[in-house]
């Protein structure tokens, strides 16, 4: 069982610019969701769990290893970090390569079963910088699920997902926690918090610079709203 452990770290880019000071968090494996304003840290904790920041202060640990201080081929067998931008990643001229690169470098056989579930196969021989904005959704989810890591980290994965796309990536989600991965996930639509129960929800205060954690069924509209979070009500107004 994959812990992430926060030691008085520091998330940001620059010393002079922290935007999440002193967490102290252990994070068991389960479904823990994201959520801030727009340019609180959230992309930057979840690139620092996944090693390709380090913390300006203070530890991150992930299975017991500080993985920006780790070769990126063995932090990659154990965290799996998918882009809210999912063309961000896209390397390969097929889709197919796309999917099967992750599997190459770390010589694994993976899972292609969550890769044919999100992937429809008339797309499986595109340029993926052809698709849509959906279908690239799913090419870059399936490019990193398919390895099948104990952590994922999934920034903003339903977003420009159709009524079948939610429902195979909240399924996913779901199987994932049951089989006990360690899943944070980002989110801007507060709707898609209902989608998968989850253990904790993690709210950057962006004022304090403090993460705030509460418990899954804890978080209501007036809760979001406080922290400057897109609520249920304003949407439906
Ligand atoms: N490489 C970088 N160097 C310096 N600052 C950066 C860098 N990348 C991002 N930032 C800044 O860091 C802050 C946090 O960015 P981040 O992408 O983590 O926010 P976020 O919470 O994911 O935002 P959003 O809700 O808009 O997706 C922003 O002000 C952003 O402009």
């Amino acid at each position: 069982m994959t812990d992430i452990v926060f030691e008085k770290a520091t998330i940001g880019y620059l010393r002079t610019k922290p935007l999440i000071v002193d967490v102290d968090l252990v994070l068991k494996p389960g479904l823990h969701i994201l959520l801030g304003p727009n340019g609180s840290g959230k992309s930057a904790l979840l690139k620092t769990v996944a090693g390709l920041i380090s913390p300006l202060y203070g530890r991150v640990l992930v299975d017991g290893i500080e993985p920006y201080k780790e070769r990126r081929r063995k932090v990659a067998a154990v965290v799996g970090i998918t882009w809210q931008d999912p063309y961000y990643g896209f390397v390969e001229p097929t889709v197919r390569d796309e999917v099967n690169l992750i599997l190459r470098q770390l010589r694994a056989q993976g899972n292609m079963e969550v890769a044919d579930r999100l992937v429809p196969q008339q797309l499986w021989d595109r340029d993926p910088f052809s698709l849509s904005g959906g279908e690239a959704k799913r090419v870059s989810l399936a490019s990193v699920l398919v390895a099948d890591q104990p952590v994922w980290l999934l920034d903003e994965p339903f977003d420009n997902l159709d009524l079948d796309g939610v429902r195979r990536v909240s399924e996913i989600v779901r199987e994932g926690k049951q089989r006990g991965k360690n899943i944070v996930v980002a989110l801007h639509n507060p709707f898609y918090l209902e989608v998968v129960e989850s253990d904790s929800v993690l709210i950057i205060d962006k004022d304090r610079r403090s993460l705030e954690v509460f418990k899954g069924g804890e978080v209501d509209d007036s809760v979001l709203e406080r922290y400057g979070v897109l609520s249920r009500r304003m949407i439906c107004r």
